[in-house]
């Protein structure tokens, strides 16, 4: 599976949490998050993707902010219409919509978001948009109805290595595209902690 670092701030952090080589590096564009990212993305390695994470923004901020930053996906982590993701999808861009869940989740609303968006993403409900900093219940996703891949999010850290690698083996992440982590790889809000992240790399088997 591709692995995410999302909520990155600083950028000699950055430079150091790029040479793991994940696939995604996620950069928050909202003021009210404590990883809010007001600075310039350092020089990384092509084959990382820089992600622009957005909440409720209006498509023309978010058009800056790719522009400014080379964004080649947006992930959108507010109550964006179907109709806000097909314009940002008549761009370049990669397009995650992001969907929060509970102890169930009713997957119908997933329906209009499918021609317009290219993953999903299922992260923990809870009282802030984002980085939350803890799981739901993954057998939720058992009742996936989609063959869109998704990426896996909400309080992912160390000790859910050995979940992950079962999660991994069933049916439920049969379309399990990638691991998105935050919070739980953290020294302080937005300042990640490179050897955690390595020991997570390595003792993933999926
Ligand atoms: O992390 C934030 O501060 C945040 C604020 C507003 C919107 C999104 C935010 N994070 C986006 C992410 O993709 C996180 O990785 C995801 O919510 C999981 O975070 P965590 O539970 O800390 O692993």
């Amino acid at each position: 599976m591709k692995l995410k670092i999302c909520g990155m701030k600083y950028p000699e952090n950055i430079t150091e949490i790029a040479s793991l080589q994940p696939d995604y590096l996620g950069f928050i564009f909202h003021n009210e998050s404590l990883r809010d990212f007001d600075n310039v993305i350092p020089a990384l390695p092509e084959q990382i993707q820089k992600v622009g994470v957005f909440v409720d923004e209006k498509v023309e901020f978010i058009y800056n902010q790719m522009k400014k930053h080379n964004l080649s996906v947006i992930q959108l982590h507010g109550h964006e219409s179907p109709e806000d993701c097909r314009l940002l999808q008549s761009t370049k861009a990669k397009i995650v919509k992001v969907f929060s869940i509970k102890d169930t989740f009713d997957f119908s609303v997933l329906a209009p978001y499918e021609s317009v968006c290219d993953y999903f993403l299922f992260d923990t409900k809870g009282k802030l948009p984002g980085g939350n900093g803890y799981t739901f219940d993954w057998s939720v996703l058992e009742n996936y109805p989609s063959t869109k891949p998704y990426f896996l999010s909400g309080g992912i850290g160390i000790n859910q290595i050995e979940n992950l690698n079962r999660f991994s083996e069933s049916e439920a992440s049969k379309y399990c595209y990638a691991i998105d982590v935050n919070s739980q790889f953290e020294m302080e809000p937005g300042l990640k902690d490179l050897e955690k992240l390595k020991e997570f790399k390595n003792n993933l088997s999926c």
